[in-house]
């Protein structure tokens, strides 16, 4: 079994990424939608110099941006009061403007995994005089910078790799990662894409992880099974994709697929989440992580529990404590 940890500020120093170590963690997942390899670099030498010091090997892997739509850069941070009203696009958020030209009046707009929910302005015309439109708060909440944002039941079109994706799989060697995620895989041919670019940067070992993130990625999981080595149930962007009802019968509908395939999965996103801010989970949560280990997932990973939660060791040990006590009992039973 593999646990993971995203890195980010909250454990960024080697005396917490041993503290990881030693609460079982096995390995750490880069998020490059936040910047890229050689902008994160000093994090994984300070995983390996973590890892030297403890004798263990670790994982490393990181998560590309590929075709996920996210908000771009910006400075101050934006609470978003309900019922005020957000120019998106030129002058207001930077909503890139491939997703622009997709938003119909009357649109849900989902920033942050759906934290923030915006409605377009009726009378909105898909291409928006180019880049800019208004759109309503339904749900207000903080607004930070490079957050996930989706158009509620809409795929945009977007090329499989960016080119800063292209750069950091060119680097991956260098830098000694080991398995490579790629974000809302859609079709076998995505993966395909991606095979590609890692064997013309002599990276062919390095192990490829499918994101199952919207509902193409569901439908097509039976194609996508023998071009990836591992399935990413990724909850945090797969749940805007449905009712967040719905969720549950997707994620085991995806495990029973990997199972009967023989390939392995990761579970992945809010496994923990009460931990950004609290020391001890709720009993939802390690329930959650206990059925996911029943269910036969090979690998569990923390997003921002580890990366930027207060509690970033003692969330790695509940999560690897519940799982080697699933474990122990499936073993028993
Ligand atoms: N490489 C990074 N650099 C700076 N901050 C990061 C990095 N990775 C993660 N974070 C912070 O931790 C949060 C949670 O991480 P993660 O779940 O990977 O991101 P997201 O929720 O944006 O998909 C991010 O939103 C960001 O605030
Ligand atoms: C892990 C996920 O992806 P990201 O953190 O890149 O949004 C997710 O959506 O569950």
């Amino acid at each position: 079994m593999e646990y993971y940890g995203t890195l980010g500020p909250a454990c960024g120093s080697v005396q917490t990424l041993k503290e990881m170590l030693a609460a079982g963690m096995t390995g750490v997942r880069l998020n490059l939608s936040h910047g890229d390899l050689e902008e994160n670099g000093h994090w994984i030498r300070m995983v390996q110099e973590a890892g030297r010091e403890l004798h263990s090997q670790v994982q490393i892997l990181m998560d590309l941006r590929g075709p996920e739509l996210r908000l771009g850069r910006f400075k101050e941070e934006i609470q978003a009061e309900e019922g005020s009203w957000l120019v998106l696009g030129d002058g207001g958020l930077p909503v890139p403007e491939e997703a622009l030209a997709y938003v119909c009046p009357g649109d849900r707009i989902l920033i942050d995994d759906g934290k923030v929910e915006l409605e377009a302005e009726a009378g909105a015309a898909p291409s928006a005089s180019g880049c800019r439109i208004m759109a309503r708060v339904v749900r207000g909440g903080l607004i930070k910078s490079g957050k996930s944002l989706a158009i509620e039941g809409k795929a945009v079109p977007m090329p499989t790799l960016t080119e800063s994706d292209r750069k950091n799989i060119r680097e991956a060697v260098s830098y000694g990662i080991t398995g490579v995620m790629l974000p809302f895989v859609r079709n076998k041919e995505d993966l395909l894409v991606l095979r590609e670019a890692l064997k013309e940067a002599g990276a062919g070992e390095i192990q490829v992880f499918a994101k199952i993130e919207n509902m193409q990625g569901v439908e097509a999981i039976k194609e996508l099974l023998p071009y990836c080595d591992h399935v990413v149930i990724a909850r945090g962007d797969l749940g805007n994709a449905m009712p967040l009802w719905k969720l549950p019968g997707v994620q085991k509908r995806l495990a029973r697929e990997c199972r009967e395939a023989g390939k392995p999965f990761m579970v992945v996103t809010q496994m923990l989440d009460s931990m950004h801010e609290r020391a001890v989970p709720t009993r939802a949560e390690v329930l959650d992580i206990y059925n996911a280990v029943l269910d036969g997932a090979s690998s569990l990973m923390l997003t921002g529990e580890t990366a930027a939660g207060s509690y970033p060791a003692q969330a790695v040990e509940y999560l690897v404590n519940t799982g080697e006590e699933a474990l122990r009992d499936m073993e028993e039973a």
